[in-house]
């Protein structure tokens, strides 16, 4: 079976409001970035498929008569995408000897692409293929990483089975996705999210698909059309970190202490609400250093919650401190416990 070639691309995100809530069902306000991940899919002849992740220093290449060994029987499943395939997971863990839960940068995206390319080739004729995914974005950063090589793949592979079509036309401009064609492939890179984070709230492969600013609540993608130009000044403080491990860690003292940690997540809710609110004002009427008060006020407790919540470092405090003295306010921004936290930048903030 030949495949058709492609070249995909997909943003990652920073979140303003409501990283780890987000999961539990509350508000989060989230805008994509202009750091892309790109994906090159090729059709191959060698009875063979690779993967070539350059930023994760993983490439690997199986023989197809191993892969359909692992093949899920599934048939007409393309369309659904919602829930993962526990016996897929399973055996695809034996596959590639995975003993433990939390697994290194390199079995988790080969996972991810297996999983895809499993189930959405399994049932037919397996494509001979090469895989290159490469990206201007951190890996392990809070910046959507996960998510943008997720909508990569999904959306590569989508395309390379025919279920969606070809993306770009050589004479066309921009994309030709209609709604569904996106969903379907917003659905299965949330399945790949699954692979990597565990139990993804879906905001970040939301982003990764439609791009711009949105809201999301409990699996509810609201496009934020109207917005103010922010500035924000985006910090790495370089210290790795797992979403997955962080997102557990929030779960486990939610359940200790549900009457402590469950108040906490309602007022994150509320700040995302709030900070919508005044988002919207500022486009309604002249940006007074008002809405910026409250904006940098946001900023401050979210913070402080989100050290509640257990998912601060040492280093998110320095940036804070930091910043504070500069006048500026900070916070982590997606998973934390390192990675990249937020600044606000008024207008006119020197450089
Ligand atoms: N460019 C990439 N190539 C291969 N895998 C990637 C890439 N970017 C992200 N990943 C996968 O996503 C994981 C990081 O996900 P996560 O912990 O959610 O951090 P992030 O905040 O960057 O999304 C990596 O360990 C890796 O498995
Ligand atoms: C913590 C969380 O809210 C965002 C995680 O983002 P990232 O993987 O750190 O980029 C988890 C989620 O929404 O799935
Ligand atoms: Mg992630």
């Amino acid at each position: 079976m030949q495949v058709r070639d492609c070249l995909i691309s997909a943003p990652g995100k920073a979140i303003l409001h409501g990283e780890h809530a987000v999961v539990h069902g509350k508000v989060a306000l989230a805008v994509s970035l202009n750091l892309r991940t790109y994906l090159q899919l090729k059709a191959s002849s060698d009875g063979k498929v690779s993967i070539k992740l350059p930023n994760i220093d993983t490439f690997v290449c199986w023989e197809l008569s191993e892969l359909k060994q692992l093949n899920p029987c599934l048939s007409g499943k393309k369309e659904e995408g919602q829930c993962l395939d526990p016996e897929l997971v399973k055996r695809l863990r034996e596959f590639l000897g995975v003993t433990n839960e939390n697994l290194d940068s390199s079995t988790t995206a080969t996972l991810a692409f297996l999983y895809i390319y499993l189930s959405l080739f399994g049932s037919g004729e397996m494509p001979s293929l090469t895989v290159c995914v490469w990206s201007e974005l951190p890996t392990g950063a809070g910046l959507g990483s996960s998510a943008a090589y997720s909508v990569c793949l999904a959306a590569a592979v989508l395309c390379a089975s025919g279920a969606i079509p070809t993306p770009l036309k050589e004479w066309e401009h921009t994309t030709g996705w209609c709604q569904e064609d996106l969903e379907l492939i917003n659905s299965w890179a949330f399945q790949a999210e699954k692979i990597v984070h565990g139990n993804p709230s879906g905001v970040d492969n939301a982003v990764g698909t439609w791009g711009g600013m949105l809201k999301f609540l409990a699996g509810k993608i609201i496009p934020l059309s109207r917005v103010p130009l922010l500035r924000i000044l985006l910090t790495n403080t370089k210290v790795p970190r797992s979403t997955k491990v962080l997102v557990a860690r929030v779960k486990d003292k939610i359940n200790k202490f549900p009457s402590i940690l469950i108040p906490v997540l309602d007022s994150v809710d509320a700040i995302s609400c709030t900070c919508e609110k005044v988002l919207n004002e500022m486009t309604r009427e002249p940006i007074k250093g008002e809405h910026y008060n409250i904006l940098e006020e946001l900023i401050d407790i979210n913070q402080h919650h989100l050290n509640v919540m257990g998912v601060g470092h040492p280093s998110l405090d320095t940036l804070c401190q930091v910043t504070a003295a500069r006048g500026l306010h900070s916070k982590l921004t997606g998973a934390g416990g390192g990675g990249c936290g937020i600044t606000l930048l008024r207008p006119g903030a020197a450089q």
